[in-house]
């Protein structure tokens, strides 16, 4: 997992530089790395590279690559947007290498657009002015390099000050920022090259991006020949109400696919379908608390498609008093937003506790709004996770799963999932890796990212517009039979 790091953090490394060495040495270091990377960008183009610096050191980086590309022969048409009375010393030295500077720019044809307006000094807002610059660079036909963060993502959540540069790369100095993985920042960031600048710092990360599949521990679903299907779980999927039926299909489909060892849908809807001929292993009946006491379950997931009636909210309070691990999802999560005693029955409890909201979902039960939650998405998830004792999964671009031992950022993932039926395939992954091994933190972790990166995956074959969500669950079984074939061996 790579480490991540807030704004303060990134400040007491950055101060533990400067300790080893000046700070304006540092500042050139940043600058040659941005003028490489340009370069690498614009490969034998030769039209003029637009330069952008703002007032603080972020345009102090900018400038000092200007006068490093200028160096390598390249056009650069360098701007500075800021007040050369405030700047700080390192900033007024690179002013000084930077020249000619200019104080606007024209939107033409370039190879390359750089921004360092600003990095992780931003306070506040962007005033209407900057506004415009950003909405002026974001225009440009060619591609753009942000210096450190996109100018106008705050460094610690990811949330857009009202406006940001949408980059196709960043260049991040020291560490990976958590506000570039999640939220705005998510898609504002591009492919992000973190340079370390020569220093390692020491300075205690916040929280980790899941980045590969290396980063869980996904050896331990292997299958082993003497073992039957009573080895790995049995899963209940409840929902599935009339009109809604789908939901169920989705998630139980899924929930076969990853490998849980038998799977019934519990089902509200009237009449119960009778099979999922595509499926006919899962097994089909009426959602009643009774059942669900009476069969030997390993795990369940409760709320795909399942309303919010009265008879929602009975089985809900069943399945959070019997002592079974649980994926809970969409409608049961307006349940417990709704009903105290039902998040009181949460926090009782001591089976492992999955919540799987989307920001809608957690806004309604932190008693806030969509925009105030993706605004700090990380706080968000980790206040669920107190609130409710359990491991929250806050879904949208740069998923947070956190619960009281951490948090951290799912790297994969696009937006072909923005559609109705990802979140119960999700769902159903889940809930089949909880019943295979009972380990929320890791059922969690593990489903966020096979299937994220098995939406990846078939966005590569098929682009993003009309992902599968039929075969979803397929490629992230395949994927993760692969691991672990190269991981065991002969
Ligand atoms: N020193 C070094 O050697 C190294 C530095 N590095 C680089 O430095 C960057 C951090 O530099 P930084 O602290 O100067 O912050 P930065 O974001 O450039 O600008 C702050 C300025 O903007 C202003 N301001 C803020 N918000 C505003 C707004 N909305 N609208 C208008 N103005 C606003 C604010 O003014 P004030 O709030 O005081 O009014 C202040 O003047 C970091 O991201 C990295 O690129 C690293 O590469 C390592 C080497
Ligand atoms: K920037």
């Amino acid at each position: 997992m790579i480490p991540l790091y807030n704004n303060k953090t990134i400040r007491s490394i950055e101060a533990e530089a400067f300790v080893y060495g000046d700070s304006f040495a540092v500042m050139m270091r940043a600058g040659k790395a941005i003028a490489q990377q340009a370069i690498l960008m614009t490969k034998n183009d030769n039209r003029a590279i637009l330069i952008i610096a703002g007032p603080g050191n972020n345009g102090g980086d900018a400038l000092i690559a200007a006068a490093s590309l200028r160096e390598t022969g390249r056009n650069v048409r360098a701007v500075f947007l800021g007040n050369i009375a405030c700047l700080s010393a390192d900033a007024k030295k690179a002013l000084a290498h930077g020249k000619p500077i200019f104080n606007d720019f024209a939107d033409d044809d370039y190879a390359l657009a750089i921004d360092g307006l600003f990095g992780i000094g931003l306070a506040r807002p962007l005033d209407d002015t900057y506004k415009e610059t950003v909405h002026r660079l974001n225009a440009l036909s060619c591609p753009v390099l942000s210096i450190d963060i996109p100018s106008g993502i705050n460094g610690d959540t990811g949330a857009a000050a009202g406006k940001a540069v949408y980059a196709t790369r960043t260049i991040t100095f020291f560490a990976a920022k958590l506000g570039l993985y999640t939220g705005d920042g998510a898609q504002a960031a591009g492919k992000v090259v973190v340079e370390r600048l020569n220093f390692q710092g020491n300075a205690t990360p916040c929280g980790f991006l899941l980045n590969d599949d290396d980063d869980l521990n996904l050896r331990q679903l292997q299958r082993h020949k003497n073992t039957h299907k009573g080895n790995y779980g049995t899963l209940a999927v409840i929902g599935g109400a009339t009109g809604m039926v789908g939901a169920s299909v989705l998630a139980t489909r899924a929930a076969v696919r990853l490998g849980a060892g038998k799977v019934f849908a519990l089902s509200l809807a009237n009449p119960v379908p009778l099979l999922d001929w595509s499926m006919p292993e899962v097994m089909w009946c009426t959602a009643t608390a009774d059942i669900l006491k009476t069969l030997s379950l390993q795990a369940g997931v409760i709320g795909v498609g399942m309303g919010t009636d009265s008879a929602a909210k009975r089985l809900l309070k069943t399945a959070l008093t019997l002592p079974l691990p649980l994926v809970v999802d969409a409608d049961a999560l307006n349940l417990l937003a709704q009903h105290l005693p039902l998040r009181n029955l949460c926090t009782n409890r001591k089976a492992p506790l999955i919540l799987t909201p989307h920001p809608t979902e957690a806004a309604r039960m932190l008693g806030s709004d969509t925009i105030a939650v993706n605004k700090d998405r990380v706080h968000a998830a980790k206040t669920l996770a107190a609130n409710y004792s359990a491991c929250v999964i806050l879904k949208g671009a740069g998923t947070v799963i956190a619960d009281s031992s951490g948090w951290c950022i799912c790297a994969a993932g696009n937006p072909g999932l923005a559609q109705a039926g990802a979140g119960d395939v999700l769902a159903g992954i889940i809930g089949a890796l909880l019943a295979q091994t009972q380990n929320a933190e890791f059922a969690a972790r593990a489903g966020v990212w096979l299937h994220a990166a098995a939406a990846d995956e078939q966005a590569a074959q098929s682009g993003t517009i009309g992902l599968n969500l039929n075969t979803l669950a397929e490629t992230a079984a395949r994927r993760l039979n692969l691991y672990i074939e190269n991981q065991v061996g002969d």
